[in-house]
């Protein structure tokens, strides 16, 4: 019952009809398949190109750090897989218009969307993003804001036995509501829980809209047919997304109200403004169109932006307890620096050797998304021998990159010294690359970079943590630590706070 493979295809597990080379995908005496799992199982059986099919999608696996650069940085694999829940999202019709055969099962947000629609997006968040500092109050001041409003926030939970989690999310996301939509919210106002509850659930829903049900339809607009999107598990994600969508919108219609070319007050704006002076009706950013693109690129970068940068912090904090020796040499290196009287800045950074070393490794170590976003082909690749097929979704394994016994000596060893010369100089290293690679790289790199650096000195500068008292760690080897979709989640764990003054 063995289908044939398609030719020059990179080697791999067999493949049978419909389901592809699931069923070599479960670890042994499990029900449910694993791929992070099974992807490393394949790299010692096959090696670092290998194949398999995904029910009827093809994918193809790169594993060493140039490969995949190069693979990655080509247009032909600049694509996100279809997926047919995508429609169910509000405004999905905005990608489509422009492309029908390209964003014919995507959404209209820059995460999800392909073609022209997707590289006009994605330039524009880009520049606008990275540009550190639009609107009134630079970036990193509204970030140092957030910061001290986090430092007072857990002052008082001194001496007490604490998790971090529900309030680094609710941090991180408010730094991002504030950047983005411009209004200022404290840690305990209750449209912050509300914001975060709506954030929460689409980020689990991310998983959901993956139906295979929906994905199997010939057409993509037989998710429209009666009874198909509850078949599918649809409707729960529908209801959702409405409600995050109708979150949204009062902010934008109130933007519009006030728009101000002279004084631009947030993100919002700036796009707001865009569209305004758009008049080419092919553009993404005309019209109703743009708005659509506006809102399901906010809920894009919130779904990216929140749950990523908040668990690299959690994985950072979990670091401490398990090497205490590197939370006295940050807390030192910080006192020397930058002195205790005013939180770390942006200018401090490059003289912040060792803690630059802690976080590197630590993303390293945590490999967040060790699989990234899959990417799709949209044309047949040749390379090394092998074809990559038209319509074939390629992974680059991230967590491979980071953990390639090549270039790091005992990479199940977390060691922050191996990014420091001998003079104790930081080391940048380019496969350190927790924000993947290639043409769909994080759009939100830049910002959570230096998001990430100012919460985590500023946190260092005031707090010690210890572990609980008489609870063991949690373990952090690669095989005790849960893949849950794309995330290798951090464990739970609770710690025990102390304010340093
Ligand atoms: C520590 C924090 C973060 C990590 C580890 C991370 C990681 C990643 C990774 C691995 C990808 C996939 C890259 C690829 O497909 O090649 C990605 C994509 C993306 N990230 Fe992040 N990210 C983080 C924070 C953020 C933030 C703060 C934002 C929002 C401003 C953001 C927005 C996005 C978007 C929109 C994409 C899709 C880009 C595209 O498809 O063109 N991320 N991120």
């Amino acid at each position: 019952k063995k289908m044939t493979k398609p030719a020059n295809f990179p080697p791999g597990p067999p493949i049978y009809p419909f389901v592809g080379s699931i069923p070599y995908l479960n670890p042994p005496n499990e029900s449910k398949p694993k791929l992070f799992w099974a992807i490393r199982q394949f790299e010692k059986k096959y090696g670092s190109i290998f194949g398999f099919f995904l029910a009827d999608s093809s994918t193809v696996v790169l594993t060493e750090y140039n490969d995949i650069k190069d693979i990655m940085g080509r247009e032909e694999t600049a694509l996100r897989p279809p997926v047919a829940g995508h429609k169910i999202r509000p405004g999905w019709e905005a990608s489509a218009e422009l492309d029908p055969v390209l964003n014919a099962r995507q959404s209209a947000g820059v995460a999800f969307s392909n073609g022209n629609f997707w590289k006009e997006q994605r330039r524009y968040l880009l520049k606008n993003l990275r540009d550190f500092g639009f609107g009134k109050a630079s970036m990193e001041e509204a970030l140092h804001e957030e910061v001290q409003k986090l430092v007072d926030f857990l002052k008082p939970l001194d001496g007490k036995v604490t998790n971090l989690s529900q309030v680094t999310n609710i941090s991180i996301l408010n730094a991002l509501w504030n950047i983005l939509v411009g209004e200022k919210l404290d840690l305990d106002d209750p449209r912050l829980e509300k914001l975060l509850k709506v954030v929460d659930n689409l980020l689990r829903l991310t998983e959901g809209p993956n139906s295979v049900i929906g994905n199997l339809l010939p057409h993509p607009d037989m998710i429209y047919w009666p009874g198909i999107r509850q078949l599918a598990n649809l409707d729960i994600p529908e209801q959702t997304f409405k409600t995050v969508f109708s979150f949204i919108q009062p902010y934008v219609d109130e933007h519009k109200k006030t728009l101000d070319e002279e004084n631009v007050r947030d993100f919002m704006d700036l796009f707001l403004l865009e569209i305004r002076k758009t008049t080419d009706p092919m553009s993404s950013f005309y019209g109703k169109r743009g708005e659509n693109a506006l809102i399901n690129d906010l809920m894009d970068m919130f779904i990216a932006g929140m749950e990523t940068t908040s668990s690299s912090l959690l994985w950072s904090f979990l670091f401490l307890l398990h090497f205490p020796e590197c939370q006295a040499k940050i807390y030192e290196e910080i006192a020397r620096v930058v002195g205790l009287n005013k939180l770390p800045g942006l200018q401090d950074q490059k003289d912040l050797h060792y803690l630059n070393a802690f976080v590197q490794e630590s993303f390293r170590f945590a490999s967040l998304v060790p699989m990234s976003l899959f990417h799709y082909t949209s044309a047949a690749i040749d390379f090394k021998g092998y074809t990559i097929p038209k319509n074939s979704i390629v992974i680059g394994s991230l967590f491979h990159v980071m953990h390639d016994p090549k270039h790091f000596a005992n990479p199940e060893e977390f060691s922050p010294e191996r990014f420091l010369d001998k003079n104790g100089i930081f080391v940048h290293d380019e496969r350190i690359v927790p924000f993947g690679i290639g043409k769909r790289f994080c759009l939100g790199k830049s910002l959570a970079e230096k998001e990430f650096f100012l919460f985590f000195s500023g946190f260092m500068q005031n707090f010690e943590v210890l572990p609980e008292p008489g609870v063991k760690l949690p373990p952090i080897g690669v095989d005790e630590v849960n893949v849950n979709g794309i995330i290798r989640s951090v464990p739970t764990y609770q710690l025990v706070l102390r304010a340093r003054k």
